[in-house]
């Protein structure tokens, strides 16, 4: 395909995104209607897609119309391409731009639409985020990096990055975790390669990593991850201590690759129904990495950006109240709790952990912190609570 005809496969694709389709169904449908599309065309148009995602409201701005044609026309202006250039009508190129789309953009009337944040999360968003709000926005904007974790039940820090080299997979360390690397090189070789099979490293954003990192892990204890999901927070800490691991979520498929994740890390977890864990606690160590808004994880996934409102951001909120006062009922006396999210809004963060130690007075916070998504990771978010000896 040339690059014109990507850009028309985009258009389409992203002409379903608007009347409601999901992207991943869009992009699967158009490549299964494309067998002409090879791997890099494949690639290419959703990579096309997800840039005019993530920037779905200043895009539909500098080009005109909130529609596919709008979307990707806003993006090569944005990008500094003349869009003649590629609106050529020849071959499969995207029609000729007609004499209102030639126009010059109009302005952005807002911060919150030229950094791409929906109107009525700008005003949470830039509280949550003060002086780092426009930075955070516009990182949000950004395709996300790709992150590894070293497994160091398998191999060391210099082990891991060696091996990946001699599959032609470049990485940096990334400051935010001893453990975390940030591929700089050759990522899509990864899951086909022999470091990521053998259980080397896994993909892991360095923020997930830098939480677990804060846990207080030791050998022997026990230990729940509640609301552990695909298990990327379970592997991490049963690689750092010998500990007793037990993964619990509400949907339980959702765990249903983390045995073959464990043994392929060289770690054992016990995957349980949450009765069953209920049998078993108290545990000395419980993590729960609640549901969320999803807004530092947002440059992966962007219609979330688009999908949350008001009254179902109050709906996650709830839900996170309920699972902080479920985890403290399984905790031990003297264990620490621990909540996390891949939130960088206080009313999921802080608010959330004060509004839990107003209504459990005998718990007390040991420590908080938060990473925004422009230091160069997922924005997230830790508390780690212990019952205070007084109460
Ligand atoms: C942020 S994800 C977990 C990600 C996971 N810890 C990781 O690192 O890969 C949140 C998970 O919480 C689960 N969940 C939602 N409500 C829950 C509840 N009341 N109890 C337990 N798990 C719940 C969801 O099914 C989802 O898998």
């Amino acid at each position: 395909m040339t690059p014109a005809a990507r850009l028309q496969a985009a258009i389409e694709v992203l002409d379903q995104v608007i009347a409601g389709e999901a992207a991943e169904k869009a992009l699967t449908g158009w490549a299964r209607r494309s067998r002409f599309a090879g791997s890099k065309d494949r690639a290419s148009v959703r990579d096309h897609v997800f840039t005019a995602l993530r920037c779905f409201r200043s895009h539909a701005v500098l080009g005109g119309s909130l529609t596919g044609r709008g979307l990707i026309l806003g993006g090569l202006r944005e990008a500094g391409v003349d869009p003649s250039d590629m609106f050529t009508g020849e071959g499969y190129a995207p029609a000729p731009l007609s004499a209102e789309e030639q126009a010059e953009p109009v302005g952005f009337s807002n911060p919150a639409e030229e950094f791409d944040i929906p109107d009525w999360l700008w005003s949470p968003f830039s509280s949550s985020l003060g002086d780092n709000a426009e930075a955070a926005a516009q990182a949000l904007r950004q395709r996300a990096p790709v992150h590894l974790r070293v497994n160091l039940r398998k191999a060391s820090v210099a082990e891991a990055r060696a091996a990946l080299e001699e599959e032609g997979i470049s990485t940096e360390p990334h400051a935010a975790s001893p453990t975390a690397l940030e591929v700089t090189e050759g990522a899509r070789k990864l899951r086909n390669g022999a470091a990521y099979n053998n259980g080397l490293v896994e993909l892991q954003d360095a923020a997930s990593q830098a939480v677990v990192d804060m846990l207080p892990l030791r050998d022997g204890l026990s230990v729940l991850d509640y609301c552990a999901g695909g298990g990327g927070k379970s592997l991490a800490m049963a690689a750092r201590a010998q500990i007793r691991l037990t993964a619990q979520d509400i949907d339980p498929r959702r765990m249903k690759d983390l045995p073959e994740r464990a043994s392929r890390a060289g770690v054992q977890i016990s995957c349980q129904p949450t009765e069953a864990v209920r049998s078993a606690a108290p545990f000395d160590l419980v993590l729960c990495d609640a549901p969320c808004s999803g807004s530092g994880s947002w440059r992966r996934a962007p219609e979330g950006k688009w999908r949350l409102t008001p009254e179902r951001l109050d709906e996650i909120r709830a839900i996170q109240a309920e699972i902080l006062d479920e985890a403290a009922e399984l905790t031990a006396p003297d264990g620490v709790l621990a909540y996390a999210t891949c939130s960088m809004l206080e009313a999921e963060n802080g608010d959330q952990i004060r509004a839990f130690l107003s209504r459990s007075p005998e718990w007390q916070l040991i420590g908080e912190k938060a990473w925004g998504v422009q230091d160069g990771t997922d924005g997230f978010f830790a508390a780690m609570l212990t019952r205070s000896k007084a109460g």
